[in-house]
């Protein structure tokens, strides 16, 4: 499914205590105003692309995928999915769409796993045999076969992440938004969801928008990174592309014995962190000379040399950093 917003605007209505007058008036006076969450957003996805959504707390992510699921409306600008509405057209969309969130649960609290599942076959009309072959592969990948008759409120964290994922991936949906689906989650949980998420990608290939603090997940899944701050987009593009922004810098690494005094480095290296046993210099790609080098590779005192890249989160760093 195809997802655009153009020009979208979306603020909340708060009611919040009063900067001036007194300590009693403040604390029972509310005063409203305002919170823009977001403030001109122009974004498309096309049809199977895999988006990553980054941004700090706040900066507007959840809002925009409850405008795409249709649970908000923008307070000007466009949003459709297909085409169409979301929120005009939300009924006709759900049969569509899967939608993971913290606060969104799928699955009934005080049922069993299995019951719940049952229960989203019959709301979504799936054909038995179908839901089977679908349930089983799901079941088996997230590895939760044996929680299928507990409560979902007995379940850890992880476990009932893995269980919501099923129960949201069960119809097949064309557009999968996920608010956040490794948050809290010990490594296995976030690797068995990443695995069942390229699979996706591989087999049935749905639009996939989806909201991250975490980067490992973004590279693992998405070949694209959408980046929000204050309600504004402030980056769009390829992750390729975004790791090579940080790309003509690398980072020496020198480990020394204690105190060590290293040769002088020439003209445009940068010293970095220092400590007695650890020296770094950030320098551009292809301005250091071979020559020093070999001449640490030689030095008796010198126990390692490392040459780094920037990691992906290092660039998004930086790029907050420069105000973006
Ligand atoms: N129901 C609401 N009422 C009032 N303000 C809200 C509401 N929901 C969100 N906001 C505000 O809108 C802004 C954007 O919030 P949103 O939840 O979209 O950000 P986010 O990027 O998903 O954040 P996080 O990473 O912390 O989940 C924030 O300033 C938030 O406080």
């Amino acid at each position: 499914m195809r997802v655009h917003l153009e020009s979208v605007h979306r603020s909340y209505r708060v009611r919040r205590a009063p900067e001036t007058g007194g300590r009693l008036a403040r604390l029972l006076r509310r005063v409203s105003g305002e919170v823009e969450a977001l403030r001109g957003v122009d974004l498309q996805v096309d049809e199977g692309e895999a988006v990553g959504y980054i941004g700090l707390n706040g900066a507007g992510k959840s809002t925009t995928m409850k405008l795409v699921a249709g649970i908000l409306t923008p307070t000007s600008g466009r949003v459709t999915v297909d085409g169409r509405d979301p929120h005009k057209e939300r009924r006709r969309l759900s049969a569509e769409l899967g939608y993971l969130a913290a606060q969104r649960a799928s699955l009934w609290w005080d049922l069993p796993v299995k019951d719940s599942y049952e229960l989203l076959r019959r709301v979504y009309d799936i054909e038995p045999a179908l839901f089977r072959r679908r349930h089983d592969r799901l079941v088996d990948r997230l590895g939760i076969g044996r929680h299928l008759g507990t409560p979902v409120r007995e379940l850890s964290l992880g476990n009932r992440t893995r269980a919501e994922l099923v129960g949201t991936l069960l119809h097949a949906p064309r557009l999968l938004l996920l608010d956040e689906p490794t948050i809290g989650l010990d490594i296995f949980a976030r690797e068995a969801i990443c695995d069942v998420l390229r699979d996706l990608r591989q087999d049935t290939a749905p639009t996939l928008l989806m909201a991250s603090h975490d980067l490992r997940d973004v590279e693992a899944i998405c070949d694209r990174i959408v980046m929000i701050d204050g309600g504004r987009l402030v980056y769009d593009g390829k992750i390729d592309e975004l790791r090579a922004l940080g790309g003509g810098r690398r980072t020496l690494v020198i480990h020394h014995a204690p105190g060590h005094r290293l040769p002088p480095l020439p003209g445009p290296a940068r010293s970095g962190e220092r400590t007695s046993t650890v020296t770094t210099y950030v320098f551009a790609q292809g301005e250091l000379p071979g020559g020093l080098l070999t001449e640490l590779f030689a030095d008796p005192q010198v126990d390692d040399v490392q040459i780094e890249a920037p990691s992906l989160e290092t660039v998004i760093k930086g790029l907050y950093l420069e105000g973006a």
